[in-house]
């Protein structure tokens, strides 16, 4: 078989285990959206939306949700004349200030592509600084009047603007502020539950009018959303038996995200295909679910490596040494002093303790550590532990430090290398 052949063993059609694909139904999550939907119910009425706060960890369906519910309301609202509703749609990251949404919002509704562009051109975009706030909310409210009708505002990962909140206040009240014959409902979309408690009061007020938590999946909850895509994503009677059970414990275990799992399960059925495509059995086994976990972890401390400084590698070296003796979790003063011994066997001056809790912060930021919580337990400190396997947080160092071998054997005399 030629290296670009269409033949395919396993994967049937890989883009239905994408993060983008759009299932048909959403699995295990029939409560929320009735939750979900009630709280649109307003705009078919032709009443005033509600607005409507949406929070959960990442990857547990709060877009697919979204997705799926906007798709069924622009449905219904185009049988009845007297509806005429719009959604404006606006991922925020990137966006730290309530200012850089409003023109992200703006440029959103100017940019060619939108189908609301028509009644809005021939606006110009705007330029990303320059403007006072208040210039721009109101070039924001005069594209929103242009519109018209009921206009639900969208906005995915809003905790992205921290506490500079002001346009979570001036969006919902510019139909009583100006006066307009617009109908405006907000929906906020959100992964980082402080987003929610440091809100200020007067947002807290008028954005979580209704709130829908949207919880981790179980591991029952997941092998039902890998089965659905599996049965369309890859060919029949590939998958051993334990394989969608391995997928859905490993990611319930760690967060919960459907995201994680997907991601587990294809690039499981990846590996599974190179073996088969150079020969080997047509079939995805336990075998290689553990694999594709590994090429995860490891590909997830490589991505955050790069954002750390040699002095951040060493402070995971430590956790790593530490990790080998079977010592994590571990305090952050015990892991400074074994920190300062590393330093010390490298030639290299140590950071103050301040900084070194900086990284130990950051790498838990990236998924690399994990921070144990024990306040209230034995006393009130941090201790540090993993959060990926020790052999893909070895193999990644291996690539900046050169080889780990005493660290590895001591996991090995331990059995602690996974
Ligand atoms: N209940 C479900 N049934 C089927 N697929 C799901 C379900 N929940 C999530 N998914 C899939 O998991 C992936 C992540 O979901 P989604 O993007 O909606 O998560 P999210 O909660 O919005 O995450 P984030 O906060 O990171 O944006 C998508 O591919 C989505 O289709």
């Amino acid at each position: 078989m030629g290296r670009f052949s269409r033949e395919s063993f396993i994967i049937q059609d890989k883009d239905v285990l994408r993060d983008d694909y759009q299932p048909e139904t959403l699995e295990e999550r029939d409560e929320e959206l009735d939750e979900y939907a009630a709280s649109l119910r307003p705009v078919i009425q032709g009443w005033q939306p509600s607005n409507v706060f949406l929070y959960g960890v990442t990857g547990v369906g709060k877009t697919a949700a979204t997705h799926d519910l906007l798709e069924e309301l622009q449905g219904s609202a185009e049988e009845y004349d007297d509806i005429d509703l719009n959604i404006i749609e606006l991922n925020c990251t990137g966006c730290t200030t309530s200012y850089q949404v409003a023109v992200n919002l703006v440029n959103e509704i100017r940019s060619p592509s939108h189908p609301l562009t028509t009644v809005s051109s021939p606006r110009e975009p705007m330029s990303e600084t320059g403007y006072q706030q208040k210039r721009i909310f109101n070039e924001l409210y005069n594209d929103l009047e242009a519109i018209g009708g009921t206009i639900l505002v969208v906005l995915d990962e809003i905790d992205n603007i921290g506490t500079d909140d002001d346009i979570l206040y001036e969006l919902p009240r510019a139909r009583s502020q100006l006066d307009l014959d617009v109908k405006i409902g907000v929906i906020g979309i959100s992964n980082d539950f402080k987003f929610r408690e440091n809100l200020s009061p007067k947002v807290k007020d008028t954005l979580c009018e209704e709130e829908i938590l949207f919880p981790p999946y179980d591991a029952t909850e997941l092998h039902n959303i890998l089965r659905q895509r599996a049965d369309t994503a890859l060919h029949n009677d590939v998958l051993e038996s334990d394989v969608i059970p391995l997928c859905a414990a490993f990611s319930a275990q760690d967060s919960g995200s459907a995201r994680q799992a997907l991601r587990l399960l294809r690039k499981a059925a990846d590996v599974a295909e190179n073996e088969a495509i150079a020969g080997g059995e047509a079939k995805v086994t336990e075998e290689h679910v553990r694999e594709a976990k590994h090429q995860i972890q490891r590909q997830q401390v490589v991505e955050g490596m790069h954002s750390l400084t040699r002095q951040g590698q060493y402070v995971l070296l430590t956790v790593c040494q530490l990790a080998a003796e079977g010592e994590t979790p571990e305090r952050t003063k015990l892991i400074y002093q074994r920190y300062q011994k590393v330093l010390h066997n490298h030639g290299s001056e140590p950071l103050k303790r301040r900084r070194v809790h900086d990284h130990l912060s950051d790498l838990s930021l990236h998924g690399i550590l994990h921070l144990v919580d024990s306040s209230g337990g034995r006393g009130n400190y941090n201790e540090y532990e993993l959060d990926v396997s020790l052999s893909s947080a070895l193999d990644a160092l291996e690539n900046e430090l050169g080889e780990l071998s005493e660290i590895r054997e001591t996991a090995a005399k331990n059995r602690v290398l996974d």
